[in-house]
């Protein structure tokens, strides 16, 4: 084990705090190629395709990466903007509004956004957090509710990061915001906004992404945190059970996913004469392929060749002021209570590490 030197640490430094706000990740461009590295790393974390690597390595290499790349390629470039990916350019946009936000309250905090797989990678952002300065870090996926499959990775990638690392920041994690009231607050606003607008559906749909069955059966909170979630966004729309229904999305491979499937349901309540439906996918914050691709587009399809009338697509929360101001409570919550100054180091430490670097001392 080899760890990088450590720059000049300065007792009078202030704290300094950085906050990484991590997302999935999403390919470098919609082209197979990129879709391959993206999908080989993303595929290959143990968190999210939990069968031993013996069996699912030939899988992986030997089909998968060979013929979905090209499929998804296709799929991302039908949403792709002059940007970039959607999820990449939302995420930026909200690292630097939240920057902002805080900077407005007076919080002298270091925002930067990261991606679990891909560019700029989680290790990336913590060592951009650690050479400006930060000694501590707030590391905050963008994912309302804790799942095994997404919010443990961000963990586990941070351990690992930590493992090069001699001088830790103290480290902190938001592990989920499922059932925060500003959160509900901001995607009830976005739903009333387009209400207010388009006037009310017969069904509001709320699609989640899905993940296998057996890790609810194993104990992963994921989908009653889902739920939660839908409860309290149908309370606070004042609408009752019978007008909101969760389903899940994005199902992948043959094993059983948590039911029921989101597309299949629109299907069943097309042909049921269910004449207007609007969908929102509050379990992504910021708009992406799962969003723009296979509900805007594919779910919309579904509906309507099977009979509907009229689909909406209600967005994510993406840079919405109310989003923001959700954002921002939930850092200011963790700060609150963080000592401010830290207090590892004293002037004698200091000085005694500099007569050492002096005399020569490596180590
Ligand atoms: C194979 C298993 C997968 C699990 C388990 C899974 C869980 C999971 N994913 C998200 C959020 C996102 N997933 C996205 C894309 C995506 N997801 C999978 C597979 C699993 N996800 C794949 C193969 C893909 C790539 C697209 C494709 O080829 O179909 C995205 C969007 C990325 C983008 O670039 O836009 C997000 C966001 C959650 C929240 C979750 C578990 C709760
Ligand atoms: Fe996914
Ligand atoms: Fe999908």
């Amino acid at each position: 084990m080899s760890f990088r030197p450590e720059p000049p640490y300065r007792h009078a430094d202030p704290a300094r705090t950085g906050v990484l706000l991590c997302n999935l990740g999403t390919p470098d461009a919609p082209t197979a190629p990129a879709l391959r590295r993206y999908l080989a790393e993303f595929l290959g974390d143990p968190r999210v395709v939990e069968i031993p690597r013996a069996v699912w390595w030939p899988i992986l290499h030997g089909i998968i990466l060979r013929t979905r790349p090209a499929r998804s390629a296709a799929k991302y470039a039908s949403i792709w903007t002059p940007e970039g990916s959607p999820l990449r350019v939302w995420t930026q946009k909200q690292a630097k509004m939240l920057q902002g936000y805080l900077g407005e309250r007076g919080h002298q905090v270091l925002v930067h956004h990261a991606m679990r797989y891909g560019q700029p990678s989680l290790a990336q952002g913590l060592d951009a957090l650690k050479a400006q300065g930060a000694t501590r870090v707030l590391v905050l996926p963008l994912y309302p509710q804790y799942s095994g499959t997404t919010t443990a990775s961000v963990v586990d990638a941070v351990a690992a990061w930590s493992r090069g690392v001699r001088r830790l920041p103290e480290l902190r994690f938001v592990m989920r915001f499922h059932d925060h009231p500003l959160y509900i607050e901001a995607l009830a606003r976005r739903v009333l906004a387009h209400w207010a607008t388009r006037g009310r559906p017969d069904k509001l749909l709320l699609s989640f992404h899905g993940v296998p069955k057996r890790t609810l059966t194993l104990g992963d909170p994921y989908h009653c945190e889902c739920h939660k979630t839908a409860r309290l966004l149908a309370e606070r729309l004042g609408i009752g059970p019978d007008r909101c229904i969760v389903t899940f999305q994005s199902r992948f491979g043959r094993a059983e996913w948590l039911q029921p499937y989101t597309e299949p349901t629109l299907r069943e309540l097309a042909r049921r004469g269910v004449a207007r439906v609007d969908v929102m996918c509050p379990g992504f914050v910021s708009d992406c392929i799962e969003t723009l691709e296979e509900i805007a587009i594919e779910a919309r399809d579904a509906f309507l060749e099977s009979g509907g009338r009229e689909f909406h697509y209600i967005p994510c929360l993406n840079d919405q002021h109310e989003w923001l101001v959700a954002l921002t409570a939930i850092v200011e919550q963790h700060l609150a209570g963080w000592p401010t100054r830290q207090t590892d180091d004293d002037e004698q430490c200091a000085r005694r590490r500099e007569r050492a670097r002096a005399l020569g001392a490596t180590d």
